[in-house]
């Protein structure tokens, strides 16, 4: 017993990459598995990586939130292959990247069938550590500053163990990632497979769903249909909002680094929901009404990344202010809600 508990805490080198790499058939320098790339954050990491032509990039997704329109540029792209898959299943392929993002990052949607929200974070998680151990692929995860729950330490450094309710409406989400690390340290100790992990704060830009309920997307879809802005009680809660552009840099930053994280990645230019109203009503239509609504529970009532770390080991920050980044958002809405700008 003694023996098999020291070979447990033993670090051992990564598994060897799979025989396949150096198949006479493979092309790509890099071959990048995206799980959740036809997601908000996913298909704008598609993009960029596929602007390197060097790599090769396959899509696992479910469909849940994301949809094929975001992707629709790359569909036939040599470089490019898209699969229908849920990440609770086993995935049996040949890579040497993987970003697993699958999960809904909504909280409407992760609410929506929590006992799937878990799967997806505790199966999802052990399904794409066990394709990286079989392959040799070293592995991202797309955490959350949801770890943090309602954080008592402000701003949040990676070193905060977190405020969490374990039996809240909010568990399978933030319970659901804090596992997902856990199994991506555990991978990382017993088997030695070469991880990353970034704990995502909230992060808005072009192709977020309209109807997708997070506070930015609502903002501006009600700017534009001529309805109230609705801020959740009591409106002094503030949050810390990144532009997609920025986060899809920390995320390769990170990857490609040799810091297996957890890093923050976020934007520290913090806001209380009133403010966030005010400027989008400021920025895209001064006439609209702002209407305090009733909240869900377990809101975090503060929320901002301590970005230290990000800057020291990845030389990354963050490049787009709100105020620039959601004219950015506002054009891609206006045009899918067909609402041009008088
Ligand atoms: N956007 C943010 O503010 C934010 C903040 C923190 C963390 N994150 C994390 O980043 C990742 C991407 O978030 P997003 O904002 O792009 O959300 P999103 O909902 O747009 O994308 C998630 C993608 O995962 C897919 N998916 C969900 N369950 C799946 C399953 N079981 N199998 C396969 N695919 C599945 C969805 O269809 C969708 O395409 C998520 O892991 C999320 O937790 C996002
Ligand atoms: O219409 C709305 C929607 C939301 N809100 C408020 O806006 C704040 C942000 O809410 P969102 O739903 O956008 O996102 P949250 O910060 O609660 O959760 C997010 O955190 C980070 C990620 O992991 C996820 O993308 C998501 O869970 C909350 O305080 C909420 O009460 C409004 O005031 N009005």
């Amino acid at each position: 017993m003694a023996a098999t508990s020291e070979k447990q805490n033993t670090t051992k080198p990564p598994p060897s990459p799979s025989p396949l790499r150096n198949s006479k058939f493979f092309q790509s320098n890099m071959r990048i598995l995206i799980s959740g790339g036809a997601g908000f954050i996913g298909s704008h990491l598609v993009d960029k990586l596929m602007e390197n032509e060097k790599n090769e990039v396959i899509v696992a997704d479910n469909y849940f939130t994301g949809s094929k329109e975001n992707l629709k540029k790359w569909i036939g792209h040599p470089r490019f292959e898209l699969i229908r898959h849920d990440v609770t299943e086993p995935l049996l392929i040949e890579v040497d990247r993987i970003y697993h993002l699958a999960c809904p990052a909504s909280p409407i949607f992760y609410k929506y069938n929590p006992v799937k929200t878990i799967k997806t974070n505790v199966i999802g998680t052990l399904n794409m550590l066990g394709l990286a151990k079989r392959v040799g692929a070293r592995i991202l995860l797309t955490s959350t500053s949801e770890v943090y729950g309602d954080p008592l330490i402000h701003p949040q450094p990676e070193s905060y163990w977190g405020n969490v309710n374990p039996i809240g409406v909010r568990s399978c989400y933030d319970e659901g990632k804090r596992v997902a690390e856990t199994l991506m340290f555990d991978y990382h100790r017993q088997h030695g497979i070469e991880i990353r992990i970034a704990r995502i704060f909230n992060t808005y830009g072009p192709r977020m769903n309209i109807d997708d309920g997070r506070v930015v997307s609502n903002f501006i879809a009600q700017a534009l249909r001529g309805e109230a802005l609705t801020v959740q009680k009591p409106g002094t809660q503030t949050r810390s909002f990144c532009y997609v552009s920025d986060m899809v840099d920390g995320l390769i930053r990170l990857m490609e680094g040799d810091d297996t994280g957890p890093i923050n990645i976020g934007n520290p230019g913090e806001f209380t929901m009133v403010e966030l109203a005010e400027t989008v009503k400021e920025l895209i239509n001064p006439s609209i009404e702002i209407k305090m609504v009733e909240n869900t529970p377990d809101d975090p009532r503060q929320r901002k990344p301590d970005i230290s770390k990000a800057k020291e080991v990845l030389g990354w920050e963050p490049k787009v202010k709100l105020r620039e980044g959601l004219p950015l958002m506002e054009e891609d809405f206006r045009l899918r809600l067909n609402v041009p700008k008088n």
